[in-house]
């Protein structure tokens, strides 16, 4: 399948550098704040885990908090993958708890910081 990016190379390469770019949809405040994070990602149907696997440290993290109920404290560096995680994380246990969705809540502490979780802002 052709993403949009990969169509837009192709007619950057082969037409006048003069041309200007097509227009582009306008960037919302959480796409300008975390370019890396893919729409689909943090949509309300996203799965992290079908789009990238994780890697063994997330995975690890992830049985503790989902399999044994464990509380974590979880941080690294800019892109190390924190937010995937954490969204992996919330998948996972809402599936878990499908017949009690009240069992799980999410909060963070700024609404730019709930936006990137699919949370409620
Ligand atoms: N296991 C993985 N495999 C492939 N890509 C990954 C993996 N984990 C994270 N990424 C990608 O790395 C990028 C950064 O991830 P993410 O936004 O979760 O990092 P972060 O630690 O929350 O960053 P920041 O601290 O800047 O908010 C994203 O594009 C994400 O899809």
């Amino acid at each position: 399948m052709t993403t949009p990016t990969a169509s837009k190379k192709r007619k950057s390469e082969g037409g006048s550098t003069s041309k200007r770019p097509a227009k582009q949809p306008r960037q919302t405040l959480d796409s300008f704040f975390s370019p890396l994070v893919l729409a689909p990602a943090s949509s309300s149907n996203d799965d992290d885990r079908k789009m990238v696997s994780l890697n063994a440290e997330q995975n690890a993290i992830l049985r503790q908090v989902v399999d044994e109920g464990k509380n974590v404290f979880f941080t690294g560096s800019a892109g190390t993958g924190k937010s995937l995680l954490l969204r992996a994380i919330i998948k996972a246990l809402k599936k878990k708890h499908a017949k009690t969705p009240d069992a799980v809540s999410v909060t963070a502490s700024t609404g730019m910081a709930a936006s990137n979780i699919g949370g409620m802002i």
